[in-house]
Formats: structure tokens, sequence, C-alpha cells
């Protein structure tokens, strides 16, 4: 039996930003050979910190960042470089979440107007039929449907990422690209809205690309993650599998940041906070080494000189040699769990 087409593979994804001016003008490399695949209706978290790279893959996937070399396919075919007719069409299949529901819903128009507009720009709608799927979408994300008439101004930060997550599904996706959705609202209101997008992936079979510097989140909705550092994925497998048995010292250091209501790890997580915080002296494109070297408790000699290879670490994939390097050819896809395959 072959295995069902992904909906989203990345293969070899590179991107490189132009950054600083004049003489001091250099390439930055924001994702450097990004390898990552995503079934359909689940869900593939980006967990890494700040600058690690999630958004860019995001955007890139969005065709609104340019991508260096690579590929990016969407059920098979290679949408990197997309012309703008077919990134419109695209625009029924793949849709986006952004972080901030203030400044992602325009003021001056109606919720109506807003969900409605995505089924005018495609057309093939009649005004009835829309109004119908307005309101049964607006009922789906937990509102009223008399929410139409009201403007984003009337509503909270929790109910406009509901109307932006309505918006996103008007045109009935099969991805939608979540870049930090839930990271400007309360913690109860995020805990809302991550089981609302559960619910819908369960009712509505699509799939999530789930960018989130926060690896609690992620494991909430998450069947699968890659944890990026300066661009690098450096490991990658099963959500529990990376979670509960994370290889890359990287992965157990981001772990052990994250808030736990229990005081006892609070040293533990302040000392993993300080190898966070600390900057690396060279962009992502200039290590010729390990990413986390420079802030690695098990670093050794190695690290410094050569990028590790990917290789099975355990239940998971890690780019770290403290794993033997067995081979890089065909190094197998994590099968913990979730049925998502990916590659590092
Ligand atoms: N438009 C741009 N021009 C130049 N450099 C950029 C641009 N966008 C991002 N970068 C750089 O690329 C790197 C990756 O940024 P990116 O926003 O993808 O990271 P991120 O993991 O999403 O971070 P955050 O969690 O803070 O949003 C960073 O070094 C960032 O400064």
């Amino acid at each position: 039996m072959t295995a069902p087409q992904p909906l989203l593979e990345l293969l070899d994804l590179t991107v490189d930003y132009r950054a600083g001016t004049g003489r001091r003008r250099r390439a930055l490399r924001a994702v450097d050979q990004v390898s990552l695949t995503l079934a359909a209706g689940q869900t593939l978290g980006l967990v890494g910190e700040s600058g690690s790279g999630k958004s860019t893959i995001g955007n890139a996937v969005l065709g609104l960042t340019a991508v260096t070399s690579g590929q990016i396919l969407f059920r098979g075919q290679d949408i990197a470089h997309a012309t703008a007719a077919r990134r419109r069409d695209l625009s029924r299949h793949l849709q986006v979440v952004f972080q901030d529901p203030y400044s992602s819903l325009n003021p001056s128009r109606t919720i109506g107007q807003t969900l409605t507009d995505p089924l005018r720009a495609h057309g093939g709608t009649s005004r009835a039929e829309a109004a119908a799927r307005v309101g049964d979408l607006l009922e789906r994300v937990g509102l009223n449907a008399d929410a139409a008439g009201r403007y984003p101004g009337q509503f909270s930060g929790g109910q406009r990422q509901r109307i932006a997550i309505a918006r996103a599904l008007v045109l009935e996706p099969e991805l939608i690209i979540c870049d930090e959705p839930t990271s400007s609202l309360d913690l109860s209101v995020q805990a809302q809205v991550l089981n609302l997008l559960q619910d819908l992936q369960d009712k509505l079979n699509v799939g999530y690309l789930f960018i989130s510097h926060d690896i609690g989140v992620i494991r909430h909705l998450s069947h699968n993650v890659a944890v990026l550092l300066h661009g690098h994925l450096v490991e990658y497998g099963a959500v529990d599998a990376v979670a509960d048995h994370p290889a890359h010292p990287y992965t157990r250091t981001l772990l052990a940041a994250t808030p736990v209501a229990d005081p006892r790890h609070q040293a533990a997580r302040r000392a993993a906070r300080g190898r966070l915080g600390t900057r690396p002296s060279t962009t992502p494109d200039q290590h010729t080494g390990c990413p986390f070297a420079s802030r690695c408790p098990s670093v050794m000699a190695i690290c410094a000189s050569q990028r590790p290879a990917p290789r099975s670490a355990g239940a998971t994939q890690a780019a770290c040699h403290l794993y033997p390097d067995h081979t890089t050819a065909d190094t197998p896809a994590p099968t913990t769990g979730a049925s998502a395959e990916g590659r590092m």
C-alpha cells in the first residue's frame, strides 16, 4: 500500500535575507536546508527561540518571502516560486492566522464584510450563500451570527482571534499557517482558542503549520514538532517523543525553560533561560559547527568545527554529535504516535 501524498513538504528549504546597508550589506541565512513533512489533517509544530526562522518558513510557504533554494511541495506541486496568479489560486487552499488580532482585521469593515471578501474575490458564491456561510462560520468559532453586523473594535482580543480563524476558514482551506496565534492572548483565552483550533481540525480535517516559541502550546495541538535554532532544524519527531524524551541539548534547554507550577524547578529553569538568553557571537550563516555549541552544556571539541548531520536519537531525530552518525542518506522518519512523516 502506498503512503498518502503529504499535504506539505519542505525539501532543503533555504531562505536568505539581505541585511545591513551599503558596504555592510550581507546575506543573512534565516533558514538553512530545512526538510519537513506535514500530513493532511495534522499539525506540525515549529518551535524555537526568537529569530530561529519559524515565521520565515511560514512566510515562504505563503509566498510572502522569496525562497533562495529548495522546494515547497503543496500536494506534490512545487510552489516555492509560484506566480501571482498561481498564488491567488492557492489562497483557496492555504490560509494564515497571524499573532495580532488587533492589526489583522480591518477596523472599518464589518465582520460580515471581512468574512465575505475572500468569497467575493474568488467568485461563484451568491449573496445569500455567502451570508449563510458567514453565519455558520461565526457559530463554528463560538460567536453569534449577529456578530456579522459589528466592527472589530467591538470585540475582545480572544473574540477577534476567533474572527481571524473564521476568515481563514471561509474558503475551506486544506492548510492554515498559524503564526503564534495565541501568544498575544491571556492564558485562559489561549486555551480556548487552542481548543477551538483542535475542534475545527477534527471536524474539517484542516492541516496546521503551527508556529510558536512555546513548546507547551505546541504540545497542546501538534502531532509532530520541529525544533529550530538559527535557521537549522535541530530535532524532529512525534510531539510526545520530543517533549518527553528530548534528544538534542537545545530542546532540553527549551523544555527546561518552559514555566511549570512547581517552585522546586525554578533554579533549573533560571539556568536554562540563561542559556537561551545568551546570543551567539556569530550570525547563522557563519556557523561551521553546531549552532548550539557556544551554549551547550554537553559541548565537545567536534561541535565547534563540524555541523552535525541529522541522525536517529532514540525516538526522535536530532542533529547532534552526542549520537552515532550511522548514515545521513536514509535516516528513518519518526514513528512514535503520529503518522506524519518527515526527514531532517
Ligand atoms: N525581512 C527581513 N529582512 C532581514 N532579516 C530578516 C527579515 N525577517 C526576518 N529576518 C531575520 O531572519 C531571522 C529569522 O527571523 P524569523 O522572524 O523567521 O524568526 P522567528 O523564529 O519567527 O522569530 P520570532 O519568534 O521572534 O518571530 C532573524 O535573524 C531575523 O532578524
